[in-house]
């Protein structure tokens, strides 16, 4: 069974198309991100994932239910989403929140402290939420999306307000939850996040899918036969592989002992996306 599967998805505010013919589908066990950049859909289209915000054209399916679907109860336990809209309990402490949560979703006792764990945040678990910094909110809250280990989780910019050492608790977090079975999909800015998370992405820009697949199969799809080739002194030119330009200017700096390294370049995700939609990723 898949785990997400929509089609031709549509989503307009008043004159502003979000979404634009959305159609892809995620595998269950999959780990999928979508990389765009500010006001390219992203958040939007977890909301119509998740039941918050309805298509105007289009279908979707989770886990083979309709997307008309995901406001029952029933669908409650199989997604997680984690989106800026925390929802915390500010005069109680981040126990005291997730063991509310935790008795409203009837789960065990010790999924407070794996959900802490989970997070990092065992020893700050006598806070209370008014105190605490962006980032730390942002943990609290993925405990809270993480405990009752859904089907699939949702995550809206997972790290945006996190530190490296976090975020990288957090990678590790994710992919074993993954390794037990929860699909995740993610959006980001961040091309790193997504090479380093993801088994396949996808590249939102205007409200449309403009390129789809694993980092290696995009990597291989866009990959320019290009050269870097370093100089004495600290100079460093890009250079078409197989060039006659590239011949001629190579075999001077050779003749003249100029060179230090050639490198054969690799596109980053972020090369790819300027490519393919001519915008940043910012
Ligand atoms: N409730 C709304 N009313 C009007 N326009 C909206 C609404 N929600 C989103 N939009 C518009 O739809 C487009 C997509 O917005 P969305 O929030 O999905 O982008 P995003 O990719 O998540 O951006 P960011 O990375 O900044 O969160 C934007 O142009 C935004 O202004």
């Amino acid at each position: 069974m898949l785990a997400v599967d929509v089609q031709h998805i549509q989503k307009h505010f008043k004159q502003q198309t979000a979404l634009n013919d959305v159609t892809f589908s995620i595998k269950e066990r999959e780990i999928f991100g979508f990389l765009g950049p500010s006001g390219a859909g992203k958040t939007t289209l977890i909301k119509l994932l998740t039941g918050q915000l309805s298509p105007d054209a289009g279908t979707g399916a989770l886990l083979g239910h309709s997307l008309k679907d995901m406001t029952k109860p029933v669908m409650r336990q199989e997604i997680g989403v984690l989106s800026d809209n925390s929802g915390l309990y500010e005069r109680l402490t981040i126990q005291e929140n997730l063991v509310l949560y935790r008795d409203l979703y009837n789960l065990p006792k010790e999924a407070v402290d794996e959900a802490l764990a989970f997070v990092n945040l065992s020893e700050h678990r006598k806070k209370r939420v008014t105190h605490l910094s962006k980032g730390m909110r942002q943990r609290v809250t993925l405990a809270r999306t993480i405990m009752h280990k859904p089907k699939i989780l949702f995550l809206d910019e997972p790290t945006s307000a996190l530190d490296p050492a976090n975020t990288a608790h957090i990678y590790r977090g994710l992919r074993a939850l993954n390794e037990q079975g929860t699909t995740i999909f993610l959006t980001t800015h961040d091309m790193a996040e997504a090479e380093n998370l993801c088994n396949r992405v996808a590249f939102l820009h205007d409200g449309l899918i403009q390129a789809i697949g694993t980092v290696e199969e995009l990597k291989d799809q866009y990959r320019e036969e290009l050269i870097v080739v370093e100089l004495e002194g600290g100079a460093s030119h890009e250079l078409a592989l197989n060039g006659e330009e590239t011949a001629t200017k190579v075999s001077e700096w050779m003749r003249q002992g100029m060179i230090q390294r050639i490198l054969t370049k690799e596109p980053t995700l972020g090369d790819i996306f300027m490519k393919v939609t001519g915008s940043d990723l910012i």
